[in-house]
């Protein structure tokens, strides 16, 4: 079967003769990156533009296949674009070595392309990305990959879901006196070690274990634990002295030992009810460990072993020694003039102390140890990246960009061809490995698609904000729909409301709404859709005594917004307190829901969307257990 046979079935030969001339997108070139470049060529498409910001990290190598070891540190978008260059010479791929959140790429730039595909690893490039395509009116094929489990999402405004139509799943987290005192799983005492003890001893200084006892204390968790622990916190303010200052360092590091691993736990157990159903912990005894492992190796005849180190699981005295050693070190790291240490998957010292501070935990609480390799993975959040699954995802990337392409060559007709659209995922089921649901239409009330995305050319060192704000709701006679009460926002900053015009003589470069950025512009009284502006530069030829501002033409009148529930529409009365007149951007309050206005409820944009409800696909895939992975984001994985 020829290797085009898939494009030729869905796009038919007319349409298929189009995909050398293309235009595609790729953001992105590691793991499924490299996959989709490849298949992409190999499919015919002749136009790619290829961007990463990256460079090739040794150990990249293992599954981006486009890169060799004599190309490390070089640019991943670079050397992926020559390397897949070669698979077809009839083909035209753009390499760009950068952040594709640039200011450079502006939607008038994002308006070049016929398709974006994204093979990012963070939320935040994501969210990005699904804003300027729908600003500029892109096809945008969503995608991720977590070990086994991947999926793929084609986006296309006004008919399905945007990338931030449903909030994303936030990390799960743990009561805090199961991680501060009943801990029952490894990934307690990880999370313990990790974002506990390392903190109060390594970390800023914070009184008595701070907001976060408060809030459990609010959220009815037992008022004497929080007492205990309120008290043990404070504890900790002459363990963290000594680790600073002159008290030799072994000296130091054991007091911290003896007090989190012995004291701490003495006066846990003093709390005879905590008890009652439940295994009480063993203090642990430093002369008594140690003792034990000096005449335990005298027997052998030898050290403790530290071969493989990563993979063994460490003896009590072996955890007690690491904790020792990887305590000193730290310490010495503050002494040496560093002001704190948080934890850090690659910061050897951090992982020592949080595997050897685990490991005494789960000691102390009959819980199963971690060996070192464990920990990282568990404290560091890292799901193993699988070649299979990113070549997978990258064949289903191509199948739904073809869809969607079929679907904007048609965009003309009435109803365009979008029943063969899916949501794809690679699933835990070996009786049906691939899970496949109808496309879902935005999100009414979505802060992001719903929005009535429109463009300004300028040049913003000389364009006022009012200038924008006047030209754009026009005079309601023929253009805008005329004056009325609104408030400005760049990003969650607020520029100006109708009570708060400071801002309005001002430069939008002043106001920092320059190229890239987006204006929004919100009704006061709820009655209008929010108008999103994106700024772009004047033409290159435009003449230099030309007009500083060109609006867009004919000016967007966004819908007609249904007021579900008035009242809270409009803003808190308190919210014209505390402002303050600066010479730089003057800004208010912060924008509460993410890029958008607390009070946003759009109405769909009066658009027609051409499918039935059917069950949201995230909903889905959580009931699948798959969340797509931002590496930047803290997400605890849970053990069941
Ligand atoms: N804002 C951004 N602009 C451009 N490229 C980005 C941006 N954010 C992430 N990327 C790129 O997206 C790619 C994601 O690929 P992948 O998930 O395989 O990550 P990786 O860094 O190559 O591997 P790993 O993190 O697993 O070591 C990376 O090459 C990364 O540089
Ligand atoms: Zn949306």
């Amino acid at each position: 079967m020829p290797r085009s046979s898939h494009a030729l079935a869905i796009l038919g030969s007319g349409l298929y003769s189009k995909l050398p001339e293309t235009r595609v997108l790729l953001v992105g070139a590691g793991g499924i990156g490299c996959e989709l470049l490849k298949n992409l060529v190999l499919t015919g498409f002749g136009d790619i533009t290829l961007l990463d910001l990256d460079t090739i990290d040794l150990s990249n190598l293992n599954r981006q296949f486009l890169f060799r070891k004599k190309d490390v540190k070089q640019s991943k978008a670079l050397i992926a674009a020559k390397t897949a260059s070669a698979f077809n010479p009839a083909v035209k791929i753009t390499p760009i070595h950068a952040n594709i959140k640039d200011a450079d790429y502006d939607v008038d730039w994002f308006s070049q392309f016929d398709i974006v595909l994204n093979a990012l690893d963070n939320l935040d490039a994501r969210r990005h990305v699904n804003k300027m395509c729908l600003a500029a009116n892109v096809p945008l094929v969503e995608s991720g990959t977590a070990g086994y489990l991947g999926q793929v999402q084609p986006l296309l405004k006004n008919v399905t879901e945007c990338f931030d139509c449903l909030p994303k799943p936030t990390p799960k987290t743990f009561p805090v006196c199961t991680i501060r005192s009943t801990p029952s799983q490894p990934i307690h005492s990880i999370v313990w070690a990790k974002s506990y003890l390392m903190p109060q001893l390594f970390g800023e200084d914070e009184e008595d274990g701070g907001t976060e006892l408060d809030d459990a204390e609010k959220q009815g968790e037992n008022a004497d634990e929080i007492a205990s622990l309120r008290a043990q916190a404070a504890a900790f303010k002459s363990v963290r002295l000594a680790l600073r200052d002159s008290t030799p360092l072994e000296e130091a590091a054991r007091k911290a030992f003896e007090k989190v691993f012995f004291h701490d736990v003495k006066t846990l157990l003093s709390m005879a009810d905590m008890w009652k159903s439940r295994k009480p912990p063993l203090p642990l005894n430093y002369d008594e460990i140690t003792q034990v492992a000096a005449s335990s190796a005298k027997e052998n005849g030898s050290s403790p072993s530290v071969n493989l180190r990563d993979q063994k699981q460490l003896s009590l005295a072996e955890c007690l020694e690491l904790f020792i050693a990887s305590s000193c070190r730290l310490a010495l790291r503050l002494r040496s003039g560093e002001d704190t240490i948080s934890f850090d998957k690659d910061d050897d010292d951090a992982l020592d102390f949080v595997c050897a501070s685990s490991n005494l935990r789960s000691f102390s609480y009959s819980i199963p140890t971690k060996s070192r390799w464990e920990v990282k993975e568990m404290a560091g959040n890292i799901i193993p990246a699988i070649a299979t699954t990113n070549a997978i995802v990258s064949g289903l990337i191509v199948l739904q960009a073809l869809h969607l392409l079929r679907i904007s060559y048609f965009a003309s007709k009435a109803t365009p061809p979008t029943a063969t659209l899916r949501n794809v995922n690679i699933q835990f089921k070996p009786s049906a490995p691939l899970g496949a649901s109808r496309i879902v239409p935005p999100n009414p009330s979505c802060g992001v698609c719903r929005d009535t995305y429109t463009t300004v050319h300028c040049d913003p060192s000389k364009t006022l904000l009012r200038e924008v704000i006047d030209g754009i709701l026009g005079d309601g006679d023929g253009v805008g729909t005329g004056p009325r009460e609104v408030s400005t926002y760049e990003d969650k900053r607020v520029l100006s409301d109708p009570d708060f015009d400071d801002n309005l003589d001002r430069t939008l470069e002043s106001l920092g709404v320059t190229r890239g950025k987006f204006l929004t512009i919100t009704d006061e009284d709820g009655d209008w859709a929010t108008l999103a502006i994106s700024i772009c530069l004047l033409p290159k030829d435009h003449p230099v005594d030309g007009p500083h501002l060109i609006l867009p033409s004919p000016t967007p009148i966004p819908p007609r917004k249904v007021k579900a529930a008035p009242a809270s529409l409009k803003r808190p009365a308190d919210d014209d307190d505390g402002i303050e007149i600066s010479e730089g951007p003057v800004t208010k309050k912060a924008r509460t829901n993410g890029t958008s206005p607390p009070h946003l409820n759009g109405n769909g944009n009066g658009t027609k969307t051409f499918l039935t409800k059917s069950p949201s696909k995230k909903q889905i895939l959580e009931d699948e257990g798959l969340i797509i992975v931002d590496k930047d984001d803290d997400v605890i994985i849970i053990e069941d």
